[in-house]
Order: C-alpha cells, then sequence, then structure tokens
C-alpha cells in the first residue's frame, strides 16, 4: 500500500523514510515507537490527508476511511445511541434497522445500558468505545486508530484491544498507533518507527 515514503516537516529531520507497508485488509497493523517520532503523521500519510515528502500510497479499495482520535470528540447534546445509528442512516439503512443494529454493536463494547444518553455525559473510556462501536457499523476500508487505550483502565483497554481485530475481521485494514503492550499484542504485525529515523 506504501513504498519508500518519507516525510519530515520544512525545518526538522526526517521522521521516517524508506518505509514500505503492505497493508492488507483483516490485519491490525501496530505503529511502534516513541512519542513524537510520527505515529500520528504516518496514520495521516496514509489516510491522504498529508501527501508524503517521498514515496507514494496506494489507496485502491479504500472507499472509506475512519480515523480514532486519542481524544474522540461526538455531538455533546446527540444520544450515545445517535453516534452509532448515524454512520447507517447515511449508508440508506431505515431507521429501525440502523437503530437495531447500533444496539448491537453498542452491546458489543459493553454500552448496552447508555444508549439514550447524551455523548456530553459518557466518561472517555465510554466514548472512545463508542467510537469503536461506531467504526464496527461505518464498515470502514481503511480503519485509523490513534492510541486507544490511552486513558483506560486495564479491563476496558482489553475490550478494546479484543474489538480491533473484529473490526479487522469485518474486512478492514486496520492501523493503530500505540505504546500499549496489550495493544501491540492484539496486532498482526508491528512497524517500530524508530527503525526508519
Ligand atoms: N504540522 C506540523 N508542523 C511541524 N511539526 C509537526 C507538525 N505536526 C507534527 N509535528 C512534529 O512532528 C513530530 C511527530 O509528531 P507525531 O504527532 O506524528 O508523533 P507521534 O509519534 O504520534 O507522537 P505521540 O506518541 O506523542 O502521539 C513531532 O515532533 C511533532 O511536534
Amino acid at each position: 500500500m506504501a513504498t519508500g515514503l518519507g516525510h519530515r516537516f520544512p525545518g526538522t529531520s526526517w521522521l521516517f523514510s524508506g518505509l514500505d507497508l503492505d497493508l492488507r485488509p483483516g490485519e491490525v497493523t501496530g505503529l511502534c515507537g516513541p512519542s513524537g517520532c510520527g505515529k500520528s503523521t504516518l496514520m495521516s500519510v496514509l489516510a491522504g490527508w498529508s501527501p508524503p515528502v517521498e514515496g507514494t500510497v496506494r489507496s485502491e479499495g479504500v472507499r472509506r476511511t475512519g480515523w480514532i482520535f486519542q481524544n474522540p470528540h461526538g455531538v455533546p447534546g446527540r444520544t450515545a445511541l445517535d453516534h452509532v445509528a448515524l454512520p447507517l442512516l447515511a449508508r440508506g439503512h431505515a431507521r429501525g434497522d440502523a437503530q437495531e443494529r447500533a444496539l448491537a454493536a453498542m452491546a458489543d463494547f459493553h454500552l448496552g445500558g447508555l444508549a439514550s444518553r447524551p455523548y456530553r455525559e459518557l466518561s472517555g473510556g465510554e466514548a472512545q468505545r463508542l467510537m469503536l462501536a461506531r467504526a464496527l457499523c461505518s464498515a470502514p476500508d481503511l480503519l485509523l486508530v490513534d492510541e486507544p487505550t490511552a486513558q483506560l483502565d486495564l479491563r476496558t483497554a482489553r475490550s478494546v484491544n479484543a474489538s480491533l481485530g473484529r473490526v479487522a475481521a469485518e474486512g478492514a485494514i486496520v492501523v493503530v498507533a500505540t505504546h500499549d503492550p496489550g495493544t501491540r499484542r492484539a496486532c498482526t504485525r508491528i512497524v517500530d518507527l524508530e527503525e526508519y529515523a
């Protein structure tokens, strides 16, 4: 999917260079390396948001890209269920069907009891899991996830890590930036950006 990638910002040294990535549907690729080494930057290059300074990203087969941020943002007054059902409604599902699918995805992430809660009342971990439930319903071809367990307790982190594989099993290419050994274990492969510095 990416060949000879290299990126730097004007006036700074290379963050990474000579990076080849063969990303496949069904796999979870973990991006590791110290803070500031360029994990988020690489994800933004893979998403097509920032053109790489060197190399090419081929995105055939990637029609829908999802991004889950480290501190997810939702619409404060809309319910948790609205957030998960919206992408289904946007894809043409009838309201009842969209809500049923959204509730099933939320139950998978232990969010079943929070369906009618406004987003502003969710904890950080609940919001993170809500975004993963939404990603599952959005059926992205490429899902980029930035440090999903950074603010979660161990039990919730385990369920989030397991769910990365579930999104991949639905046919997505999943790329996750992480410092968490638990998330590393959930990955099909690890790319250590320090090796490309
Ligand atoms: N638009 C920009 N202009 C200049 N420098 C930038 C820009 N965006 C990021 N950087 C710098 O590029 C480096 C890599 O940032 P990036 O966010 O990709 O690192 P990271 O590996 O994801 O870090 P962390 O683990 O802390 O999230 C950092 O030194 C950052 O300050």
